[in-house]
């Protein structure tokens, strides 16, 4: 089956959210906190809340997964006012109610075919003035169908920001600007190019085992230090072969965290495209269509597929 129309819906509508969440960005956004103490902004919720207008105009059909929802906006008239005002910036006669129940859009379960979202991936990198990234995946059978991701942060060769990366199964992964021009396909770091051969590794330490990840890094060879970045961009330097592998492994201080499927579909189907491979830390699939929480598997191996053995391996040992 084609996903064309699926995947310029996406790219539409990650680009726009991208345009609201630069925009709150250059006001230097502030952070508010979730029941779970993470932080969210504005911006998180007016590009949800963009995301899934066009998804649900587009596929009324299909169910969405974001990650996040209205409930604490509801109660809360200042914010819900300024989300409404960046969110009028791309479609002028929103109301906030309308917004608001855009965003509870993304309330959807889980099922045979559905979108899931992260409307900003690296929130914490976001509020730094960091990377960050719009992600947008259709699932279908378990399975990650079309993946968009738009880094509005991430610098080209050319010099330009914001980088747009689009896979669909079967047809590659390509990376364009996201301010349009060409369109280049990827590929991930081949078995001889010493040169690229390092790794990615959040910013965030307690978003991982950066003592494990780098001791693993090392007993497979890599002698650069690794690349910290926020967010699925990493998926992005994997796909373009800036770097080899990108691992994620469980913190020790959250030893029951389990992975949200938003927080990895549209960047695992990049990589995948461009030739690489994604698993868990125990190298089982990634089961996208599941749960919204992956909840039997921990820490991610994402590599340009030639290496990944010796990564399990150098895991299990470590
Ligand atoms: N203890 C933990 N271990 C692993 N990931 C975590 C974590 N706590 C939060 N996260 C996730 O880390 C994501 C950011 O990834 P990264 O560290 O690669 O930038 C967050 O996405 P959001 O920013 O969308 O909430 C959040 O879902
Ligand atoms: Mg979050
Ligand atoms: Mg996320
Ligand atoms: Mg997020």
């Amino acid at each position: 089956m084609s996903y064309e129309r699926e995947k310029q819906v996406a790219i539409d509508a990650a680009i726009a959210a991208a345009k609201l969440c630069q925009e709150v960005r250059r006001e230097i956004p502030v952070a508010m906190e979730k029941i779970d103490k993470s932080p969210v902004t504005v911006a998180d919720y007016g590009s949800q809340a963009l995301i899934c207008k066009a998804l649900n105009a587009a596929f009324p059909e299909d169910a969405i997964v974001g990650e996040e929802d209205a409930t604490d906006l509801r109660s809360n008239a200042e914010q819900l006012q300024k989300v409404t005002h960046h969110v009028q910036s791309l479609v002028p006669d929103a109301t906030p109610e309308q917004v608001a129940d855009w965003i509870d859009c993304g309330n959807g379960d889980v099922g045979g075919r559905f979108w899931t979202l992260d409307p900003i991936d690296g929130t914490k990198g976001f509020l730094r003035q960091d990377q960050y990234a719009v992600a947008i995946a259709l699932i279908e059978d378990n399975e990650v169908k079309v993946g968009v991701m738009a880094c509005p942060a991430l610098k080209l060769e050319s010099g330009e920001e914001g980088a747009l990366f689009v896979a669909v199964r079967g047809e590659g992964a390509t990376m364009q600007a996201i301010s349009g021009g060409t369109v280049r396909s990827l590929q991930v770091v081949a078995a001889d190019d010493v040169e690229n051969m390092r790794f990615v590794e959040s910013v965030e330490a307690s978003h991982g085992d950066q003592s494990r990840q780098n001791a693993v890094a090392k007993a497979v060879g890599f002698t650069a230090e690794s690349r910290r970045m926020d967010s699925q961009a990493k998926y992005g330097i994997v796909a373009s072969g800036q770097a080899a592998l990108y691992m994620r492994l469980p913190s020790p201080k959250t030893p029951d965290y389990r992975e949200n499927i938003w927080d990895h579909a549209a960047g695992a189907i990049v990589v995948e495209e461009a030739g690489g491979r994604v698993t868990d830390m125990h190298g089982n699939s990634l089961p996208f269509g599941m749960g919204k929480k992956m909840v039997n598997n921990q820490g991610i191996v994402v590599s340009n597929g030639t290496i990944h053995d010796t990564v399990l391996k150098a895991l299990q040992d470590s």
